[in-house]
């Protein structure tokens, strides 16, 4: 210990076979420092890491309530309760991979295309030495920046999972191309994703004509709807995703508005009849051994939230995000 080293003011991070773990809840309390995703450590604080998680607050496109901007901050909040190991999977999520808190990108929240660049061009270079991005959104606009950061990063189209109560496949909105409801048809007229190997997962609510879902099928998306939760249950979801996805690299995009309101209030657009937690949860555990390239988890909106029922919900969606992962590269 230096001079300058105050007791109780410096936290310490344990280094564990080379990988810098969580800040020990049980030596400094989890309520106080440090204020990254999970008590981790930040990007600056660590040599190299394998997976980057990197906040987004962005919120120019939504199209109902507001408040996604502060999903990144809330989600953090929320999350440090998360333990070092998963019983579940068996796995210690920040043992087996070195994963740091990157902090927030600075956007524009004044001109949606200079942020969507923006968000693209961070994700490029923070990609570059083939680290996994986990981002907290932001609303779902941010999903396309991230697909054409990942097309370029793995020189092909890459396959989405998209779970969402909505198809976010519609065309624009008051003329508008780039919103939270759109990302998904640019990126397919763009070529960034996958066609044959994608997939929307927890689809519902009233849509504006029976063609939503027929411009949706054409593009090539495969649907699970929240429903088949009801009469086919986890597992038999779980064989369908794995058959669709697997053989190439995925990305996960988690719009938490596919949990029911009861299980996630704060969120922009809720629709009822949504999954459970725990049904989302063990879904994603089911995609374990899949090659994921990146996750993200949007649309929480703190202002709408009760309790942290949403942002304990998407911090744990992170953490079992983590947790599928598997062992460093
Ligand atoms: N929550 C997302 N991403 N999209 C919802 C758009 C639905 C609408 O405003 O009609
Ligand atoms: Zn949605
Ligand atoms: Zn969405």
């Amino acid at each position: 210990m230096s001079d300058n080293v105050i007791a109780g003011l410096d936290t310490e991070f344990p280094v564990i076979d080379g990988v810098v773990g969580q800040v020990d809840a049980a030596r400094f309390p989890r309520y106080g420092a440090p204020a990254t995703f999970a008590r981790l450590p930040r990007r600056d604080q660590v040599a190299d890491a394998d997976v980057h998680i990197l906040g987004i607050p962005f919120d120019t496109g939504v199209s109902y309530r507001p408040g996604a901007r502060f999903g990144p901050g809330h989600i953090r909040a929320s999350s440090k309760l998360l333990r070092p190991f998963n019983p579940a999977l068996g796995v210690a999520p920040f043992a087996q991979r070195q994963v740091v808190d990157c902090g927030d990108l600075s956007v524009n929240p004044f001109a949606i295309t200079e942020a969507i660049d923006t968000i693209s061009s961070a994700a490029r270079t923070l990609g570059a030495d083939g680290a996994t991005p986990l981002i907290l959104g932001g609303d779902h606009t941010v999903a396309l920046p991230m697909l054409r950061a990942l097309r370029d990063l793995h020189a092909k189209p890459v396959a989405v999972l998209h779970f969402d109560a909505h198809l976010d496949t519609w065309n624009s909105y008051f003329g508008a191309p780039y919103t939270h409801g759109t990302p998904f048809r640019r990126a397919s007229e763009e070529g960034l994703i996958d066609m044959e190997r994608s997939m929307h997962v927890g689809i519902r609510g009233p849509l504006y004509s029976a063609a939503d879902l027929d411009d949706d099928s054409a593009l090539g998306f495969a649907v699970v709807r929240a429903d088949d939760y009801e009469f086919d249950g986890v597992t038999s979801i779980v064989e369908r995703v794995r058959t669709r996805l697997a053989g190439g690299p995925v990305y996960v995009s988690i719009d938490i508005d596919v949990l029911d309101p009861a299980h996630a209030p704060g969120t922009g657009t809720p629709e009822a009849g949504g999954l459970t937690s725990r049904e989302l949860l063990n879904t994603l555990r089911g995609l374990r051994g899949l090659d994921i390239v990146g996750t993200d988890i949007v649309e929480v909106s703190p202002a709408y939230d009760h309790a942290e029922i949403t942002g304990i919900a998407a911090a744990h969606v992170a953490y079992e995000m983590l947790s599928i992962l598997g062992p460093r590269r």
